[in-house]
């Protein structure tokens, strides 16, 4: 069917029912639902008419997703204009109570194309970490604090720390309301539906991986941190009765190793199912350049982080998503030209702890995978993304083919498809 974009677009799905969540599972139009997913960040982008959007891409890669088995995005809703050097641009929001309205109407765009497909999404409305702008920004406007790029200061710690003040900050907390109220009230410039009624919707989602602070956080900083998570999640709902909250959160590694922590800050009947992330190299679990030897170490350290959390989660009665997990390319390299076999090892690795208890009931309810790349393509000899660039699965703070799932990873998408149809293969 030719579109009025004039471009070939899926014919419509049947429309689907909310998610919701049934003891410690997600269900949807009266079965079970399972996560098989992606995560999708610059999805609104590619859907903006103009600028940075590429509906006909955005259109092919929903399509090779959808071809995979791929049910869900996880999708950065809203960026925060910034001077820090490794964040995208543009972004939908330019400056407090000022909007992108262009940007916006591209996540329009991907929702409606999205319900096309039958397909569901996770919009998440912030980010501890800078490629968007985010909490540091809201600082920067409210506080005059300089924003500074941990990329550059290379002080991650430090970074962590000022940027927990967020939740502290009214001034910023009564920005990001309003602009959590702009986008769950929002209506669909394209379908005309509001997105509080849009039912591929699947949760709203505080933030992209949201801590309480550094590695050393104080009881006053969780304190603030769980209160926060309470209060937000509760406002979401205030606006929109349909829809599950999220956190966003990592799991014990976003919690300063806090399993306690963590359960105090899910326990709230505000969030609907937990969510946590496995990064092995990241967490100096996994050395790519001595794979052989930090091998045994990162796969024994990712099991339990797999295991642990799901018995977290059994605990507070809840559904869990491991919602982000990646390994970079052999070699290591970021050029698509490199093989994947160490990070397919490790992705079957993780999918067979997911399928498994997924099939045995526990609380398990699927995975996003860090991250699609399809068709993108790194522009620069240093793979570092500059305005006007492809977006990748990797964002703007990290070279481009670091974690990326390319639509020319052909083993990748194989081995994704393998699982997916395992998941959607449960019954219950
Ligand atoms: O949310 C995230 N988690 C880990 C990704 C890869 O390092 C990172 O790109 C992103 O900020």
């Amino acid at each position: 069917m030719i579109g009025a974009c004039g471009i070939v677009e899926a014919a419509p799905a049947a429309m689907g029912d909310f998610v919701t969540v049934n003891k410690t599972h997600f269900a949807r139009n009266g079965q079970a639902y399972y996560i098989v997913g992606a995560n999708f960040w610059y999805g609104g982008y590619l859907g903006a008419a103009g600028g940075v959007g590429e509906r006909a891409r955005l259109l092919k890669e929903l399509d090779n997703m959808k071809a995979i088995g791929i049910n869900n995005l996880r999708v950065l809703a809203v960026s925060e204009k910034t001077d820090m050097k490794s964040a995208v641009r543009p972004a939908t929001t330019n400056a407090p109570g000022k909007y992108d309205e262009e940007l916006l109407t591209g996540l329009d765009f991907l929702m409606a194309e999205v319900a096309k497909r039958d397909m569901t999404v996770v919009l998440y409305l912030n980010n501890f970490w800078q490629w968007s702008g985010g909490m540091t920004q809201y600082l920067n406007w409210f506080e005059g604090t300089p924003a500074l790029d941990p990329n550059v200061t290379k002080d991650y710690d430090t970074y962590m720390q000022k940027t927990a003040g967020f939740y502290r900050n009214a001034a910023a907390q009564a920005e990001y309301r309003n602009v959590i109220a702009k986008i769950v009230k929002r209506v669909n410039t394209i379908t005309g539906k509001p997105y509080a009624e849009d039912t591929h919707i699947m949760s709203w989602q505080l933030a992209n991986e949201p801590r309480p602070g550094n590695g050393n956080a104080t009881p006053e900083e969780k304190a603030v941190y769980v209160k926060w998570i309470d209060d937000v999640a509760g406002y979401i709902h205030s606006l929109d009765r349909n829809h599950l909250v999220s956190s966003g959160s990592e799991g014990l590694a976003g919690s300063a190793q806090d399993a306690q922590l963590y359960l105090d800050a899910h326990r709230t009947k505000n969030i609907d199912y937990l969510t946590y992330h496995l990064w092995p190299k990241n967490w100096s679990w996994f050395d790519s350049n001595n794979p052989t030897g930090s091998w045994d170490n990162a796969i024994t350290k990712s099991r339990d982080y797999l295991n642990s959390h799901i018995e977290l989660a059994k605990k507070l009665g809840k559904p869990i998503v491991l919602e982000e997990f990646g390994l970079d390319r052999d070699g290591p390299s970021f050029s698509i030209k490199s093989t994947t076999h160490i990070r397919d090892r490790f992705y079957r690795e993780v999918f067979e702890i997911v399928a498994t208890r997924a099939q045995k009931g526990d609380p398990i309810a699927g995975f996003n995978f860090w991250a699609w790349g399809g068709a993108g393509r790194a522009a620069n000899a240093d793979y570092w993304w500059k305005p006007g660039n492809d977006f990748v699965g990797d964002p703007p703070q990290e070279e481009q083919g670091l974690y990326s799932v390319f639509d020319s990873d052909v083993t990748s998408l194989v081995l994704i498809k393998e699982y997916a149809d395992k998941l959607h293969a449960i019954k219950r």
